[in-house]
């Protein structure tokens, strides 16, 4: 018997193209119940097609995805997307709703009405005040827009996050704080998570286990630890590369 969790996410043999571009290019893994899992690499190397197969925003060409044992293509789409909190970098809330109408959106949909101390609850997890509830979109910062997209995300008391640069349009120490926060939420809700990051560091202090594509493939499969110990091949020390100089530099400069 392996002490690794069961699988909650499977991919076999996932491919999809575009006419002749082959974003995603045979993958086959799994994702335990419980991880935090970073998928980094190049511009272009696939992972938002990737991340997107598993909730079905996109369908692959070949191959299949699995969602705690299921086909993903044979579930309601309703039911699997109900299980699945998804936040992406521009975080797509409706102008003209309010934030508590915006976070109630996806109850919403499935003829549930989320109750006022329910959303100042989301609210106060993400480090927003309840009061905000009443505000529009465009009243709030990016940030605070974005927290508001991991509220929303976590509405339905999903069991997967799947997250596509959720912090990339943030300034550094808000990133630093709501990557902080969503590891803790993770943790709090026993959730399983799968973020798209073109961030090397970001990767290394948030996930459990870091995956690297390049060219529609996964050429690394590591820790952290592993990672940062010199293994995963030549694109993924390249990628660790950069914020190891980064500190080199800063360590260097305070001498
Ligand atoms: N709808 C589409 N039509 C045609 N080609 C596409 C489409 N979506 C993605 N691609 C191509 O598939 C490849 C993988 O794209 P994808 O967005 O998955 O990469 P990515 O690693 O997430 O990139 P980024 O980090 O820049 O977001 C790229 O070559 C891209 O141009």
């Amino acid at each position: 018997m392996s002490g690794d969790p069961p699988a909650l996410v499977e991919f076999s043999n996932v491919r999809k193209s575009y006419g002749p571009t082959l974003a995603v290019a045979g993958v086959s893994l799994a994702v335990g119940d419980g991880e935090f899992v970073a998928l980094v690499g190049a511009s272009g190397s696939g992972k938002s097609t990737l991340l997107k197969t598993v909730n079905r925003l996109i369908d692959p060409t070949a191959g299949a995805v699995r969602f705690a044992g299921d086909n993903v293509e044979g579930l309601p789409l309703a039911a699997l997307r109900r299980q699945i909190g998804y936040v992406f970098q521009s975080v797509g809330l409706f102008p003209h709703m309010t934030v508590g109408e915006n976070i109630a959106i996806g109850p919403r949909l499935v003829g549930e009405r989320l109750a006022g101390e329910r959303i100042a609850r989301l609210l106060e997890l993400v480090d927003l005040e309840p009061e905000m509830a009443d505000r529009l979109p465009d009243e709030l910062s990016g940030g605070q827009r974005q927290r508001v997209g991991v509220a929303r995300a976590l509405a339905n008391e999903p069991r997967l996050l799947l997250m596509d640069e959720p912090f990339g349009a943030l300034d550094p120490i808000t990133r630093d704080a709501l990557g902080d926060r969503v590891r803790a939420l993770h943790g709090e809700f026993g959730l399983t998570t799968v973020m798209v990051t073109h961030d090397m560091a970001e990767a290394l202090l948030l996930a459990d286990r870091v995956l690297v594509m390049d060219a529609g493939k996964v050429v690394a499969d590591e820790t952290p630890h592993a990672l940062l110990s010199g293994a995963g091949g030549a694109i993924a020390q390249g990628l660790v590369a950069v914020p190891r100089a980064q500190a080199d530099r800063l360590a260097e400069l305070a001498r």
